[in-house]
């Protein structure tokens, strides 16, 4: 059994956050395990509150898993603030772990901020060069690189800006684009772009967070970065493509339409 770890906060709406992740590496066949960051009370169509775990117990949880149930990868989503930043620094520089995908989470769909402005800095001074790849969508690798996005190309001044902060790859996701949802991957040595047609749906809820898991979910799984970003790609535009129409806001993706097909019942 391959083992995959989120750190990330959770969404009692059960759409995106760890609940996301979790369903996503299950979808994938991989056992999930979870270190909160903060607790985050939201539906489809806002988010109401948020409080932080303290630092202290997010570098506690990471030492609870690491010591017992070392992953063959790590998302993380929502950090919150500089402190946790700092603490899932230090617990990354104890236990070594050699995939770490980052989704650099700032605004929720339903438009709440999720990091703390002067958390920005941390975000890309302590975490990024401890990551394998960072995952951001178009504002917040504006928000990252100080490169407004209008197209592919800018997405790509922007990935080659953010590789700057020491991580081994980028995503620039394109989700946010008005035409077709074209996803640009840079190595440092190529650019690489994925494209899908852009599905109509409102129900585009957790897609950042379940794109990022799958990556992570492939990685655990064994196959390479370049792979594991097809590989997921395949699987959030199936995820979108479900996705479910509860709520009345934003609805989720749905993980396990294969699963509910099979045994007859509505997606
Ligand atoms: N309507 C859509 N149709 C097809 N693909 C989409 C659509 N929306 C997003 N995607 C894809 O989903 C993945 C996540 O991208 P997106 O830009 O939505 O991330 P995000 O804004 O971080 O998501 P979220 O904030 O909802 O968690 C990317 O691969 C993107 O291309
Ligand atoms: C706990 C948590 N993490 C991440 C997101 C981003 O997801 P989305 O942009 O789909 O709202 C969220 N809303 N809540």
């Amino acid at each position: 059994m391959k083992l995959a770890l989120t750190i990330a906060g959770s969404d009692s709406g059960g759409g995106a956050g760890i609940q996301a992740d979790l369903k996503t590496f299950s979808a994938h066949g991989v056992f999930g395990m979870s270190v909160i960051t903060s607790v985050t009370a939201q539906n489809t169509k806002a988010v109401i509150g948020v409080e932080d775990i303290s630092p202290e117990m997010v570098y506690l949880q990471m030492k609870a898993v690491f010591e017992d149930l070392p992953p063959d990868a790590v998302k993380i989503g929502m950090v919150s603030s500089e402190a946790i930043i700092k603490a899932i620094a230090r617990g990354i520089d104890e236990f070594n772990p050699e995939k770490v995908v980052l989704d650099p989470v700032m605004i929720s769909k339903s438009g709440h901020a999720l990091l703390k402005p002067d958390a920005i800095d941390a975000l890309k001074k302590e975490l990024i060069k401890r990551c394998l790849v960072v995952t951001p969508n178009i504002p917040e690798a504006q928000a990252l690189s100080g490169i407004t996005i209008k197209n592919v190309e800018d997405m790509k001044k922007a990935a080659e800006n953010i590789m700057s902060y020491g991580c081994r790859a980028v995503i620039v996701k394109g989700g946010h684009l008005e035409d077709d949802a074209v996803d640009v991957f840079f190595d440092g040595n190529e650019f690489r772009e994925l494209r899908s047609e852009k599905i109509p749906t409102k129900n585009t809820h957790g897609t950042g967070c379940s794109f990022s898991s799958a990556i992570a979910a492939n990685l655990a799984l064994g196959h390479d970065l370049f792979t594991s970003f097809k590989l997921a790609k395949e699987y959030i535009t199936s995820a979108i493509k479900n996705s479910v129409n509860i709520g009345g806001g934003a609805g989720p993706v749905h993980h396990f339409f294969n699963l509910y097909q099979k045994a007859g019942l509505n997606v």
